[in-house]
């Protein structure tokens, strides 16, 4: 699915009004419409006093067509139409014109306009949406504190108002605070971001069904990867295949105290679908790894505690590094032979990755290497980000210069591809913020590469598997006690869902 900017927004209300030859209204009816439907199934019970705040253009005019439908639903509807000037929208004005005249509204142009404190259980945001140009001020940004301080829950219509949709706000810029926006037939990039979690809250997106010929054809870098795509990729087994068909992965993994990284990676990998699994780990690892996994091959290292010998690297598929990987200076010198000798395709995780900075071994990566940083790995490997913004763009030229893939963890895990693409995931919760979800990762993209997906299949496929077992895990245990071995045994569950 498309991330699409507001001006690529407007172009496509354009051809819809344009293919369907329909007036702008029209539209607007559709979009309330959608809305109206999604509200009344969150908020079934009528009796609750609403609020509607209309700003003066087309957000506004989805806020006064709500209002008509909810009246005609039997909700109390409240309008406020707040306007310091006259200057509005025609299709603000034809819903203006199509308001009953038993919707009580206040017209807001100045602080004194504002009306007796009033109890409001719900407020609908519809002062600006993807038409804001500039930072909000004046009478709009008081009425968006005097929202913000409401003992109300706030809805946005399509975007928070005061929010720039792909762009960062300036500190202090007045912004509603949504507990739920509902946005319309496409995601804005804004919603992905960490630093816009309180004004966007929980969000969805209504169909308003936009021009298809529009949205099939119009470029973009940024996506959204969806269930419907995973299908699509997914690859079931064969009958007549052996475990010869499904690669044999290595993994080099833990050090002293840190074996669990790598009998989390180990196991979680196996119930990916791999063949044959190997791990390399120091000798300390050997029986807790046998025991541990014992579908798993053990390459015990002539070092007790960490790892310092590359093994024989010839016969693997896909080899991933990192999990309790430690940072010993000869577990450095390993990781830049690997760079420089590997025969397959390499996975890199955690330790593996901090040596990589540490080291400024960026430029040796073989191309089409995946990379797996939680921010602060990304850190050190691209350097300081100003915001989520900037991050991304550090993520686009990170992968453009290294020609690499790099899947960057977070509550919206982002893929940057080499050649600048980014592809956000949709699936996994807070839950997962917890020791060794990450190693689990590790586990599984290393084993979705062994079995001959591309990097972006086997980083989309593995992201997206891991935050859904991640939310069939919470089904099970909630997401305080969520731990990274409630994400293995709920992949097969995962997978399942695709029939694989
Ligand atoms: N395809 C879809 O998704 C559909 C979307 N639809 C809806 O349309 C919405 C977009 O509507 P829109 O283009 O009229 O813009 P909107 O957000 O109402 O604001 C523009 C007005 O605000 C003003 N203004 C801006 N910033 C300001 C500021 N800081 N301070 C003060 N004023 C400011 C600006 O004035 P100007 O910049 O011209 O001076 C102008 O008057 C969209 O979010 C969705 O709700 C549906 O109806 C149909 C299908
Ligand atoms: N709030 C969240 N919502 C969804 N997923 C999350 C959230 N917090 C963490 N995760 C996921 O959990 C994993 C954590 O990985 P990482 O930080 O490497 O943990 P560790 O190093 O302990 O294994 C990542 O895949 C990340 O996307
Ligand atoms: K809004």
């Amino acid at each position: 699915m498309k991330i699409l900017t507001a001006l690529q927004i407007r172009e496509a209300d354009q051809r819809t009004i344009a293919e369907e030859n329909i007036p702008s209204a029209a539209l607007m009816e559709r979009a309330a419409n959608a809305f109206t439907e999604w509200f009344t199934r969150k908020f079934p019970d009528t009796g609750k006093n609403i609020l509607i705040c209309c700003g003066p253009g087309n957000n506004g005019g989805d806020g006064l067509a709500i209002a008509r439908m909810l009246h005609a639903l039997d909700y109390a509807a409240t309008v406020w139409i707040v306007a310091p000037e006259n200057k509005f929208s025609p299709d603000f004005l034809t819903n203006q014109e199509r308001l009953p005249a038993a919707i009580p509204v206040t017209n807001i142009k100045q602080t004194s306009d504002f009306p007796e404190a009033s109890e409001f259980n719900l407020v609908l945001d519809g002062l600006f949406g993807t038409g804001l140009s500039r930072s909000v001020t004046g009478i709009y940004a008081e009425i968006i504190q005097h929202i913000n301080h409401l003992p109300a829950q706030v809805i946005a219509i399509d975007v928070p108002s005061g929010l720039y949709t792909e762009a960062p706000n300036q500190l202090g810029d007045a912004i509603v605070q949504a507990d739920y926006t509902l946005s319309f037939e496409v995601p804005k990039l804004a919603f992905l971001l960490a630093q816009n979690e309180k004004y966007v809250g929980e969000w969805y997106l209504v169909a308003i069904n936009l021009s298809p010929a529009f949205l099939a054809d119009v470029t973009t870098d940024k996506f959204i990867f969806t269930r419907e795509q995973v299908t699509q990729i997914i690859q079931p087994r064969r009958k007549f295949s052996h475990k010869g068909t499904y690669g044999h992965a290595l993994l080099l993994a833990g050090s002293y105290g840190k074996m669990g990284a790598a009998a989390l990676a180990a196991r979680a990998c196996l119930r990916s679908g791999v063949g044959l699994l190997s791990v390399h780990c120091p000798k300390v690892g050997y029986t807790i790894l046998q025991t541990a996994v014992p579908e798993a091959m053990t390459l015990p290292d002539t070092e007790a505690t960490h790892l310092t010998q590359l093994p024989d690297l010839n016969t693997y598929q896909a080899i991933g590094i990192g999990p309790g990987l430690g940072k010993e200076p000869a577990t450095r010198h390993l990781v830049r032979q690997l760079l420089q000798t590997t025969p397959a395709p390499l996975v890199i995780d955690a330790d593996a990755l901090n040596i990589i900075a540490e080291e400024n071994l960026q430029p040796a990566l073989p191309p089409n290497t995946i990379l797996t940083p939680h921010p602060k790995e990304f850190e050190r490997l691209a350097g300081p980000a100003s915001d989520d913004y900037n991050r991304l763009k550090l993520l686009q030229n990170f992968c453009r210069q290294y020609g690499c893939f790099v899947v960057l963890k977070g509550g919206h895990t982002c893929i940057g591809t080499p050649a600048g693409d980014l592809y956000f995931n949709i699936t996994g919760n807070p839950g997962m913020a917890t020791g060794g979800t990450g190693d689990v990762l590790t586990g599984i993209i290393t084993a979705l590469v062994a079995q001959k997906y591309s990097p972006l299949d086997a980083c989309r496929l593995g992201v997206y598997l891991h935050g859904l077992a991640g939310d069939l895990a919470r089904d099970q245990v909630g997401e305080t006690a969520l731990i990274a071995s409630d994400l293995i045994e709920n992949l097969g569950a995962a997978f399942r869902q695709f029939g694989s």
